[in-house]
C-alpha cells in the first residue's frame, strides 16, 4: 500500500478481530423499540388465534350457496360463535370468529335481504373470506431471529403473541471525547481561533441511530497527560471510546502517544479519503478492554469513519447483522473523478427515477466541509489510481442506520 497506509479492509477486520457480542437483558416490550434480540423467539400463539372473516357478510357452507339462506345468529368481532345450524348463514363481521360448519363468508354487498332470509349468489368458493387461524404465525415456529433489531412491524408481532418483556442486548457504551484547544461547546462566547464542536452532536446522533448509548462526553485539552488520564477514566466506564482529532502528525497530536502507553496502537493511517489519519486500538478498563477508535478532526472524516467503522462495530457488539454492512448500490454516475493512492468515499444523493439509481456528487468533498453530508444518503467508493467519467457505474454505499 502505497505511503504504508492500510487497506479499509485490514482496518475492518482488526477492529473486529475479537469482539464478542454484549450481554443480554430483560426490558419492557414497550421499552424495547430499537434493541437488538439477543435470544429468537418462539410463537406461542397461532395468528390468527381462530378461523375468522375477513370481510363484513355472511358465513355459510359454500355447498349451500346459490340460494335463499335463514340467519341463524349474529357474530360480532370477539364474540363466541356457535356451530351453524345446517341449511342457514350467520351474520359476520370483519374479524368475527368463524362458526363451526361455516367454510366461507360472503361481503355483504354481493347478497339481497329477503323476507325469508339472505339470497346468497351461486358462486362462493370455499375457504372464501376465511382468514385461517395461523396463518400469519404458527405456534412453535421461529417468529423472529436473534439479531432482529425491533422496529415497528417486530413489535407488532412480539404483541401479537400477548409478550411483554423481551431479551435484548445491553447497549454498547460509547464515550465520546473531543480533542483541540481550539474546540469548544456551543453556548460559550466564540474567540477568535476558535470552532465550535460540531463532531460531538454529529457524532451522538450517529452512534445512537446504531443502537449504542453515549454514556461520556468530555473535552480534551491538547495535553500529553490530561489526554492520558481521560482515556484511562474513559475506558473505565465504555465499551468503546471514541476521540476526534489530534490523531494526525502534528506536535499537537497526543492521541497516539496516549494510546500507546494506556494500551496499544492496532493500526493507523488508511488508503481512505477523507479519514487518513484514523487510529485504532485498544484501552484496558475496569471491564476488560475497551476498543479505541481515533478519528480525524475534520468533521466529514468522522461522519464517514462512523459509517465505515463504528457502525459495523456496534452491529458486532450488538451480534445484528443488518447494522454489520452497508448495502451496497450500483448507480450511473452523474460526476467525474481520479483519485490517487487512497479510495474516495464521496458523499453523494443516490435518486432513483425508471432508468435506475444515479448518485449525484456534493460539489466540494472536502473533508472540513460537512455540508456535504446533509442531503447525501449513500456513498460512493472510488477506488485508489482510477478514474471515473459522468455515466459509468459507481458502487454505492448506502447510509441507512439498520
Ligand atoms: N502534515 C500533515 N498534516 C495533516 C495530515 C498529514 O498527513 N500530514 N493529514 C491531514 C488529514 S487528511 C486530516 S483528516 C487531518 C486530521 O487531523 P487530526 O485528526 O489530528 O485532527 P485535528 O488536527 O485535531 O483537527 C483537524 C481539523 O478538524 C477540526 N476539528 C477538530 N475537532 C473538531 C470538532 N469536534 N468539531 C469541529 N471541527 C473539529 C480542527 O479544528 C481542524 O481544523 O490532519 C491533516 N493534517
Ligand atoms: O483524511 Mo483527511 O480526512 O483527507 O482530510
Amino acid at each position: 500500500m502505497a505511503d504504508d497506509l492500510q487497506s479499509v479492509e485490514a482496518a475492518l477486520e482488526t477492529l473486529l478481530d475479537g469482539v464478542s457480542p454484549l450481554p443480554g437483558e430483560t426490558v419492557p416490550c414497550d421499552r424495547a423499540a430499537g434493541r437488538v434480540l439477543a435470544a429468537s423467539i418462539a410463537a406461542r400463539l397461532d395468528v390468527p388465534p381462530f378461523d375468522n372473516s375477513a370481510m363484513d357478510g355472511y358465513a355459510l357452507r359454500a355447498e349451500d350457496a346459490g340460494r335463499v339462506l335463514p340467519v341463524s345468529q349474529r357474530i360480532a368481532a370477539g364474540q363466541a360463535s356457535a356451530p351453524l345450524e345446517s341449511g342457514s348463514c350467520a351474520r359476520i363481521f370483519t374479524g368475527g370468529a368463524i362458526p363451526s360448519g361455516a367454510d366461507c363468508v360472503v361481503m355483504q354487498e354481493r347478497v339481497e335481504i329477503r323476507d325469508d332470509g339472505v339470497w346468497i349468489p351461486g358462486d362462493i368458493p370455499s375457504g372464501d373470506n376465511v382468514r385461517r387461524r395461523g396463518r400469519d404465525v404458527r405456534a412453535g415456529s421461529e417468529l423472529l431471529p436473534t439479531g432482529t433489531r425491533l422496529e415497528a412491524a417486530a413489535l407488532g408481532q412480539l404483541a401479537g403473541q400477548g409478550v411483554t418483556e423481551v431479551e435484548v442486548r445491553r447497549r454498547p457504551r460509547i464515550a465520546l471525547l473531543s480533542t483541540g484547544d481550539e474546540v469548544i461547546s456551543p453556548g460559550e462566547p466564540l474567540a477568535s481561533g476558535q470552532i465550535y464542536n460540531s463532531n460531538r452532536p454529529m457524532l451522538k446522533r450517529l452512534l445512537e441511530r446504531f443502537g449504542a448509548d453515549v454514556v461520556h462526553v468530555a473535552s480534551v485539552p491538547d495535553d500529553f497527560a490530561t489526554t492520558c488520564s481521560m482515556l484511562a477514566e474513559a475506558a473505565e466506564i465504555a465499551d468503546v471510546v471514541v476521540t476526534t482529532g489530534g490523531v494526525s502528525v502534528g506536535e499537537e497530536d497526543h492521541v497516539k502517544r496516549a494510546l500507546k502507553q494506556l494500551g496499544q496502537l492496532d493500526l493507523w493511517r488508511l488508503a481512505m479519503r477523507p479519514g487518513k489519519p484514523l487510529a485504532l486500538g485498544r484501552l484496558s478498563g475496569a471491564h476488560g478492554e475497551a476498543r479505541f477508535i481515533g478519528l480525524p478532526g475534520n468533521p466529514v472524516s468522522g461522519y464517514v469513519g462512523a459509517w465505515l467503522f463504528l457502525r459495523p462495530l456496534i452491529g458486532e457488539l450488538l451480534d445484528c447483522p443488518a447494522l454489520k454492512q452497508l448495502p451496497r448500490i450500483h448507480a450511473r454516475s452523474e460526476f467525474a473523478t481520479r483519485t490517487q493512492a487512497r479510495r474516495h468515499y464521496m458523499r453523494v444523493a443516490l435518486t432513483f427515477d425508471a432508468e435506475g439509481p444515479r448518485a449525484t456528487a456534493f460539489a466540494d468533498q472536502n473533508s472540513a466541509v460537512l455540508s456535504s453530508c446533509i442531503a447525501a444518503n449513500a456513498l460512493a467508493v472510488v477506488p485508489a489510481y482510477s478514474e471515473l467519467r459522468e455515466g459509468d457505474t459507481v458502487e454505492c454505499l448506502w447510509l441507512v442506520e439498520a
